[in-house]
């Protein structure tokens, strides 16, 4: 896939607005003290690791169309899911052309002037589209070194869409495009998901994958010190699953093992992660991986999420079928509104968001 054009730093965009965002600034000569993390939160291993051998599986889904191989494929997924939480999917049915498409409409918007973009700057969590700058997630001080939109995209109503910016003009239509493939590749892969795991056809796709879905489109301007920042907080994602477009530019890490493990773009790949709803509808089974995004000094990022969500008032709770005598119930029934105001206010840590809803809290039901 070509490399789509991200903002370079214009002088002319920099105006000061109330919100400040990276995508307005200068070019930084040196880190600005506020997006200075303190030594133990900085990503002291920002490994490109060549030499580990322990790399995310690359799952070709089109031999799931082929009815023969369609077990098979499942059951790649489930291994890797137990195995990393993670992992990539090629041939997955999303045009190239889909994809590009929207990333350069959201590309430009990011590159817009200032005043162009000062409307849709917000930090009102109840807006169906914002943008806006670090995270929501963090009370700390120090600011995360990323520009976000964040914004409803499926279902497409007008409704949603006069919500949308109408610049750049292709804005609009390539998202309206973009979600909707994406949304039938969640549908394919939660499909493949319930084969996997022995639950019924169709068991994902009612209220548990029926909220609206959400989108994070996270822009990481080049930093001139990506040893002492960070793009994204170490989190976990709070919905049913993450499909990911993260670009030919490598930032994504994932937790494995203990170490951080760079998820090393594929190119035209989508990384699929799990939310917590998947792991506490499956008993355990599928875990969500807390996972960060790094900085670099060489070249923009972009990487757009696509959050499969629940609706508000789904109630979720272990499948029957995941749940026996070697496997208790680890989680209680809640719902999903609920688990949403649980997550905000815990600021995203994997553990306190999960320890309101957890059953078994011995060790090692939270390894
Ligand atoms: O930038 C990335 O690759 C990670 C984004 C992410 O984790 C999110 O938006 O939830
Ligand atoms: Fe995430």
């Amino acid at each position: 896939m070509p490399m789509e054009k991200l903002p370079s730093i214009d002088p002319a965009g920099s105006r000061v607005s109330d919100m400040e965002l990276l995508s307005n600034a200068l070019a930084y000569a040196a880190v600005p003290d506020k997006y200075v993390f303190p030594p133990e939160k900085r990503p002291y291993a920002f490994l490109d690791d060549a030499s580990s051998d322990v790399a995310l599986p690359v799952i070709d889904l089109h031999r799931a169309a082929l009815s023969d191989h369609r077990h098979q494929v499942a059951a790649e997924i489930i291994r890797a899911g137990k195995e990393f939480g993670f992992f990539q999917v090629v041939n997955h049915g999303v045009e190239e052309g889909v994809v590009r498409g929207f990333r350069e409409a959201a590309a430009e918007l990011f590159a817009l002037p200032a005043e162009e973009k000062l409307p849709y700057c917000s930090d009102d969590q109840s807006r169906p589209f914002r943008l806006a700058s670090s995270t929501s997630y963090d009370r700390s001080q120090t600011r995360y070194w990323r520009d976000y939109l964040k914004l409803s995209c499926h279902p497409v109503s007008d409704e949603l869409v006069r919500h949308w910016p109408a610049k750049p003009a292709t804005f609009r239509s390539s998202l309206a495009e973009y979600a909707a493939a994406v949304h039938d590749l969640a549908q394919t892969l939660l499909s493949l998901i319930a084969e996997g795991l022995g639950l019924p056809d169709g068991f994902f796709a009612g209220d548990l994958s029926g909220g609206d879905t959400q989108m994070n489109v996270n822009y990481y301007p080049p930093c001139p010190d990506p040893s002492v920042t960070l793009g994204l907080l170490p989190h976990c994602d709070r919905h049913l699953l993450t499909v990911l477009s993260q670009g030919d530019v490598a930032g994504l890490q994932a937790k494995h093992g203990g170490r951080w493990l760079l998820v090393r773009p594929v190119p035209g790949a989508f990384v699929i992660n799990f939310g917590h709803q998947m792991e506490i509808v499956t008993n355990g089974v599928l875990a969500s991986v807390e996972h960060r995004a790094v900085t670099n000094s060489a070249a923009a990022r972009m990487s757009v999420a696509t959050l499969v969500m629940p609706t508000m008032d789904c109630r979720i709770g272990p499948a029957p079928e995941m749940v026996s005598e070697a496997s208790p119930t680890r989680f209680r029934s809640f719902v999903f509104s609920e688990f949403m105001e649980a997550y905000s206010a815990t600021a995203a840590s994997r553990e306190d968001v999960l320890e309101s809803f957890r059953l078994d809290r011995s060790p090692a039901a939270t390894a």
